[in-house]
């Protein structure tokens, strides 16, 4: 294990047992010989995982795939069957939401006991609950039981806990998605903030997008073992193309839905032709724009707009945005009107639809989300190739001439 290093697994497998009655289980329990009652499932086999400090990792994969598994025994919830498991500092991990809370204590006295779980005195983690108070702004709740929280609450309370027994580890996975988006965006600074600090950040997340905005490589599990490791890029590219190719049933998570509109409302989109005028038709090789028009409502740091089309098989064909592209939107509160121009539309003829997004700088927030919200269509009377899009391009053949000798 090199100094850098802060999480190293070794031949690490995690087998489940899965018991057809609950008697089974009973009769597993008091047999003094250990009668095998159950079926083993593997949702883990011979994970070598090394991480550095300082790496933000996405972890990915399909539905079952052993993400939350490896992440509980990285957290040190689960244990493994075979295997070591070594982690060089404190982690902090947002798991099963409000798991660690005990819900007849108020939340007060669970942020305290998690403290204290995570390494601090009871002197230092009474000290941390006006810093903790603060960040999950839950008012005079901290004083009530925890089981009289809403899911928002618990996200808040956890969270908070999380981020402030300052630790070297912090796992989220996809807990963010249940708190309301000024939350959201106020966990995101931090993570951001922890990202800055060197700490050492694991993502689980469906959404390609936040995962390639927030981390610097991926690891894809597959049926319980990792499949590729590299280039967040790179990786998440292959498993997108991977789940449409479909080899998996459609079990790709929904979206995650679209943070209340409380900042952003997209509230316009049509399209204009070459001559500005507005329609849904064009001719294979003009050029169109796109208008979105939107009301900022409050200001936003790192605003990023995209546009992505898909034709009517759902393919993928373009996903282009403001980040992307480095062109800065305004942040201050305001109407505008975003406008995205396509030179030379190659498409070839026929439908399609798009979908227009606003997220804030690490794409982790969705500010206003529409998906498939308009479709247009690029229309020709010729028959002039085949495909989804008609490149540039040009033939040329020659005669090779044969010398005889
Ligand atoms: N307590 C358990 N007992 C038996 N099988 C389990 C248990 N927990 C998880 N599994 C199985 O282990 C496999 C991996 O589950 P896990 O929850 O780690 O996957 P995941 O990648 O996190 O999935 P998702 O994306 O749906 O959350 C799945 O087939 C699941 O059914």
């Amino acid at each position: 294990m090199s100094s850098d290093t802060i999480i190293d697994i070794l031949g690490m497998d995690k087998m489940y047992r899965i018991f057809d009655r609950p008697i089974d289980r009973l009769k597993y329990i008091l047999s003094r010989n250990k009668t095998k009652y159950y079926k083993e499932f593997w949702a883990l086999r011979a994970i070598n995982l090394a991480i550095n400090k300082g790496e933000s990792i996405g972890l990915i994969g399909k539905n079952g795939s052993g993400k939350s598994t490896l992440l509980q025994i990285i957290a040190g919830t689960l244990s493994p069957s075979a295997g070591n498991v070594r982690i060089s500092g404190r982690i902090a991990a947002l798991l099963e939401l409000g798991s660690g809370f005990n819900p007849e204590f108020t939340g007060r006295e669970n942020a305290i006991i998690n403290g204290t779980i995570m390494g601090l005195t009871i002197e230092e983690a009474k000290q941390r609950m006006p810093q903790i108070e603060d960040f999950a702004e839950i008012g005079e709740f901290i004083d009530q039981p925890v089981k009289t929280y809403s899911s928002g609450m618990f996200v808040r309370l956890a969270f908070a806990c999380a981020v402030h027994v300052d630790p070297d580890i912090l796992i989220v996975d996809e807990a963010l998605a249940v708190g309301d988006m000024q939350f959201q965006l106020k966990c995101i600074e931090k993570m951001k903030s922890f990202k800055e600090q060197g700490k050492t950040i694991i993502f689980v997340s469906h959404d390609m997008y936040s995962i390639r905005n927030f981390c610097d490589s991926a690891v894809w599990l597959m049926n319980g073992s990792i499949y590729k490791r590299g280039n967040v890029n790179l990786v998440t590219k292959e498993f997108e193309d991977y789940m449409k190719r479909g080899y998996v049933e459609s079990t790709i998570q929904p979206e995650t839905p679209s943070a209340s509109n409380l900042v952003l409302d997209i509230a316009n989109i049509e399209f204009r032709n070459e001559r500005g005028e507005e329609t849904d038709r064009f001719r294979y090789g003009e050029g169109f724009e796109i208008i979105i028009q939107y009301n900022l409502k409050e200001s936003c740091l790192g605003l990023v707009g995209g546009v992505s089309i898909f034709d009517q098989l759902n393919t993928w064909v373009c996903g282009l945005n403001t980040k992307l592209d480095n062109y800065e939107l305004m942040e201050e509160p305001g109407q505008y009107r975003l406008t995205v121009r396509y030179a030379n539309m190659n498409l070839m003829p026929g439908t399609y639809a798009i979908d227009v997004g606003f997220f804030e700088s690490s794409g982790l927030v969705r500010l206003d989300y529409k998906s498939r919200c308009r479709s247009f269509q690029i229309q020709s009377s010729e028959y002039f190739a085949e495909g989804l899009v008609c490149f540039e391009h040009s033939w040329n053949t020659e005669r090779k001439i044969s010398v005889e000798v």
